[in-house]
């Protein structure tokens, strides 16, 4: 097979989708290992600490398609692609791959870096990052992810909220966009410490966090938004693998 390696911290599944449009669907995870940002509530820090990049192997398309073959038990589902960012990764020949076995695909990027390959997605996911996370939005960047994917992949907006100013920033990323979508998820502020998936999740802080975003996104008369938990996060909390 021809292509680059990929780096890739883990592949698992299948389970649910867990987070936004496709919440419920069975679903394999290819998580490729290494970020260009560092969110201050970074669930996935296993993926981007270089700390662990000896975690993360290089590996070529055809291992990870037989990966995802065996545990899909060769029956196409979605794969959904994440990270770390999934986009700084070469990842077209991968999707080529699944698709001539009808798998489908579905990527999630923070929206800082675009591929021409993101038009051949079945869901592309951008989830910009709001000011609590510490990172800044490159807009033209964000731009250029989403002209790439223009037609092609259903592409929605999925946008972590935990206080305030996320939810003003979450509102404005509607209004620059009002054609997409917008999936807003509650913050857990009790993410995994990387080497620890056992530690607990505070699910009644989460909980009333939802609560809190249903009352401003109805209060607001703001129809067009979703508001969804991380199922997977209810289900298993902070568990690794799932
Ligand atoms: C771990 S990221 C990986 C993909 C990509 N780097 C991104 O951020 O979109 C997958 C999703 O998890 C969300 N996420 C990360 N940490 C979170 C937390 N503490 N609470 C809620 N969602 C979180 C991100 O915002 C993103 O939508
Ligand atoms: N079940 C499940 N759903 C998810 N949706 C997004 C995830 C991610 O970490 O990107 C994730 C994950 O890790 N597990
Ligand atoms: S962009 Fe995604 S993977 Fe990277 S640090 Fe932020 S939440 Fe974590
Ligand atoms: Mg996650």
């Amino acid at each position: 097979m021809t292509g680059a390696a990929i780096r890739v911290s883990e592949i698992f599944g299948p389970t649910i989708q867990g987070e936004g449009v496709l919440i419920g669907q069975p679903t394999v995870f290819v998580r490729t290992g290494g970020c260009d940002y560092r969110c201050s509530w970074c669930d996935t820090l296993h993926a981007v600490d270089s700390e662990y990049r000896e975690q993360w192997q290089p590996m070529s398309v055809e291992e990870i398609w037989m990966e995802v073959r065996r545990l899909s038990g060769g029956v196409p589902l979605t794969v959904s692609l994440s990270g770390g960012n999934p986009a700084i990764q070469p990842l077209g020949p991968l999707i080529d791959r699944g698709h001539g076995e009808g798998y489908r695909f579905a990527l999630e990027t923070q929206g800082s870096a675009a591929r021409d390959w993101f038009a051949d997605l079945d869901v592309l996911v951008v989830s910009p990052k709001p000011p609590s996370s510490g990172m800044e939005t490159d807009f033209s960047k964000l731009d250029e992810c989403l002209a790439m994917a223009a037609g092609r992949p259903m592409t929605v907006l999925k946008i972590v909220v935990f206080d305030d100013h996320d939810y003003a920033y979450a509102k404005d990323m509607a209004g620059r966009y009002p054609a997409l979508p917008v999936y807003l998820q509650p913050g857990n502020h009790t993410p995994p410490p990387p080497d620890d998936d056992s530690a607990t999740v505070d699910i009644d802080g989460v909980m009333n966090r939802m609560l809190w975003l249903v009352d401003k996104v109805t209060g607001d008369r703001w129809f067009d938004a979703r508001v969804l938990p991380q199922l997977h996060v209810l289900l298993w909390g902070n568990r690794r693998g799932v």
